[in-house]
């Protein structure tokens, strides 16, 4: 009898390669029910053409100054090669959900490989609608009944994870207590929050968590703070913003980590480390530091093992 043949999913947001798909991330992003919450559909994609129309060039702008690209393929293309050489046991596929890979196409690939058991692991620790269950939702429809699935909906609360984060906080700065850490994490519109989303309670525990593991640790920053960056459009999303909460550190010195991000995408090399560190400076910071994502440390890798055992 064959042998169960197992993969390990990892799903992610996708990134433009050039201004082509830039337009194809924006579009589906737009049309994206989790994203776009109305019930119009027709509605949505009106709304959706708008905003692709009137957004394309001018985030271009900011792709062109890290290279034309986002880092997030590449990245989580070496991710993956190194989950494949160093997880037993699994095939390691990426899905991304705006941009290619996406599903349809992997998931045919892994019907070619003969896979029968799936461990879907969304590259976010903490859940959203915007984020996981759009994921894994766009994953699980195009499966179908082809592979028995479980899910990985959170890992933010995993310890080995959190050492990961740790290790790469502690490494940016000698002395700590000069300086301000602030986890920032990626906003969401308020009404996504107070139609029941997870996300924001979730953030509050992982910056708990990562708080107090510090302290248990004897590394006492300045001060340690939650932030939201990456806010679109006119609505309310949720606060402090970033930029509100650089304000506070006026002559002082600012760490910040991306803690909603698991890969660097543009939210961090073109945001964080480009516009954001442009406002510190215009505030009077005097050091602006922005930690790397975990990426594809070892150290994550052997987090993953952990996340799926
Ligand atoms: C209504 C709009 C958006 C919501 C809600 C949203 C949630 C959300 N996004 C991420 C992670 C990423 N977002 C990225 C880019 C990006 N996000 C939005 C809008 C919303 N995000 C836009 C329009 C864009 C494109 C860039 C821009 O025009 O500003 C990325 C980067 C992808 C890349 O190119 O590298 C990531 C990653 C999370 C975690 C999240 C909710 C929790
Ligand atoms: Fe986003
Ligand atoms: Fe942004």
């Amino acid at each position: 009898m064959q042998k169960n043949k197992k993969a390990l999913v990892l799903l992610n947001m996708g990134g433009a390669r050039n201004k082509a798909e830039l337009k194809m991330f924006l579009t589906n992003m737009f049309n994206d029910k989790n994203i776009l919450t109305m019930k119009s559909n027709l509605l949505r994609k009106l709304i959706a053409t708008f905003i692709v129309t009137s957004r394309l060039d001018s985030a271009w702008k900011n792709y062109e100054k890290i290279g034309n690209e986002s880092p997030i393929n590449k990245l989580t293309e070496k991710l993956v090669q190194k989950a494949n050489e160093k997880i037993e046991d699994f095939m390691t596929y990426q899905v991304m959900r705006y941009t290619p890979p996406f599903a349809k196409n992997v998931i045919e690939q892994m019907k070619k490989d003969e896979i029968t058991e799936v461990i879907l692991l969304p590259l976010y620790s903490q859940y959203s609608t915007t984020t996981t269950k759009s994921s894994l939702e766009d994953f699980i429809y195009f499966a179908k009944d082809n592979f028995k699935i479980q899910i990985i909906e959170t890992f933010y609360k995993n310890d080995s994870f959190n050492e990961c984060i740790l290790d790469e906080i502690i490494s940016k700065i000698q002395s700590p207590s000069e300086y301000n850490l602030i986890f920032s994490a990626h906003g969401l519109p308020q009404k996504i929050v107070d139609a029941g989303d997870p996300y924001e309670k979730q953030m509050n525990e992982h910056v708990k968590i990562l708080s107090d593991k510090l302290s248990q640790k004897g590394i006492n920053f300045k001060s340690i703070n939650l932030a939201y960056q990456s806010k679109v459009g006119p609505l309310k999303w949720l606060e402090p913003s970033l930029e509100n909460m650089l304000k506070n550190f006026k002559n002082e010195n600012v760490l910040i980590y991306p803690i909603a991000f698991i890969v660097d995408n543009s939210e961090t090399d073109f945001e964080l480390d480009i516009e954001y560190r442009e406002i510190a400076h215009e505030i009077g910071i005097k050091d602006y530091k922005v930690c790397k994502c975990v990426n594809d440390s070892d150290e994550f890798i052997e987090a993953i093992k952990d996340i799926i055992k």
